[in-house]
């Protein structure tokens, strides 16, 4: 049937196209809806989405859509991937057009601009407790993905069956191995706080530190985001998987992550706003960074690296005055949670 598929992606950006292409190599026939009426028939037409996809074909059962009504009628299962600022309101376009029996997952990684809340707390609020949600999270380049390279990635949600289900659409023997999680809220924190971390081991890179550095961050950043999971519910377990140790050292240090490469500007002296600008697509970790900091203001939890990547984000501190602050703390035991 024309108007039918097994499942509806909202988002054509890099990571949004990049699933639908997983998705669709699968054999399932997948929608993908973009806002942007131009871009989709730029992707119709091209059969590629060359403003963040260059050169990587779209599969036949890829349907790109712009009409949101149209996608959201075409499946019950329904995957959300816009930047995390605008993850609400998306879903408030989406709530009079849905399915009665649709199922809502994410790849955003992040929380909700402004109040720090998990996207599942947005979706709560948005869509009320009727539908089943399910969070994707872990080391996932777009254009790895796309290009059919190996990657792996965990899912969980409120529901096992549809866990269950989004493992069995997702999972390619040949390129895309999917892991089910119980632990929803441990898979969306992994994925907002991992862009602060990246942002710090970017900026480590930038100023010319080295590999010990980067290691050093990376490791206490895993103790700050299992700090900050423990504080809020989630498993400790959780942060030696995909979305948490993963997640980290992919994006500390491959220069496809913007949230790095953002770093690495900053680190090597160019300002905010300019380094945004030249990476040109979302860099979650700068929004991300204010409210993990407020969040773990708000529970008490100690997260040093996360306190000073906000200095130099939003209070004009340089990311040398940061780095000489990390170092100068005084001195603890390793296994010691708070001074
Ligand atoms: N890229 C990656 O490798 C990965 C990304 N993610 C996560 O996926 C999420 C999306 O990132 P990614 O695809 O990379 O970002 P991109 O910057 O590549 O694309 C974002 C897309 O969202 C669209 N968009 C912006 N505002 C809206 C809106 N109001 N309604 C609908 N669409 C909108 C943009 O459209 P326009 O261009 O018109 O603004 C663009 O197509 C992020 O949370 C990111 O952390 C997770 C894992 C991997
Ligand atoms: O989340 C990602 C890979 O898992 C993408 O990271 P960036 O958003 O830093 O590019």
């Amino acid at each position: 049937m024309k108007n039918t598929a097994d499942i509806t992606v909202l988002g054509a950006g890099s990571y949004g196209t990049a699933l639908a292409i997983s998705l669709a190599s699968n054999g399932h026939r997948t929608l993908l809806w973009g806002h942007d009426p131009e871009h989709i028939e730029n992707l119709k037409r091209d059969r590629a989405n060359e403003a963040f996809l260059p050169g990587i074909t779209l599969p036949d059962l890829l349907i790109p859509e712009a009409d949101l009504a149209t996608a959201l009628a075409a499946s019950n299962n329904i995957l959300v991937v816009v930047p995390s600022h605008v993850f609400g309101m998306v879903l408030s376009q989406a709530k009079p057009l849905l399915r009665e029996d649709s199922r809502i997952v994410w790849a955003t990684k992040g929380l909700e601009p402004e109040t720090g809340r998990l996207l599942q707390e947005v979706a709560g609020d948005v869509l009320g407790d009727k539908y089943p949600l399910a969070v994707l999270s872990g080391p996932t380049f777009a254009k790895e993905l796309a290009a059919g390279m190996p990657t792996a990635i965990s899912v969980a949600g409120t529901h096992a069956a549809f866990t269950q289900d989004l493992v069995e659409l997702l999972h390619s023997p040949k390129r895309l191995r999917v892991y089910a999680n119980d632990d929803f809220i441990g898979l969306q924190l992994g994925g907002a706080v991992k862009n602060v971390i990246a942002i710090s081991a970017g900026m480590s890179d930038g100023i010319g530190f080295g590999a010990n550095a980067r290691t050093a961050l990376i490791t206490r950043g895993l103790v700050e985001l299992s700090r900050l999971g423990e504080a809020m519910g989630a498993k400790t377990s959780t942060f030696m998987g995909m979305a948490g140790l993963g997640d980290l050292v992919l994006t500390c240090t491959d220069n496809q992550s913007r949230n790095r490469r953002f770093g690495l500007a900053l680190g090597r002296g160019q300002g905010v706003e300019e380094a945004q600008k030249e990476i040109g697509q979302v860099v979650e970790g700068y929004r991300n960074t204010k409210e993990v900091y407020a969040l773990a203001k708000r529970l008490g939890v100690e997260m040093p690296i996360t306190e000073q990547v906000y200095r130099v984000l939003y209070e004009g501190g340089t990311p040398r005055e940061a780095a000489v602050t990390l170092l100068a703390r005084d001195i603890k035991s390793e296994t010691q949670d708070s001074e």
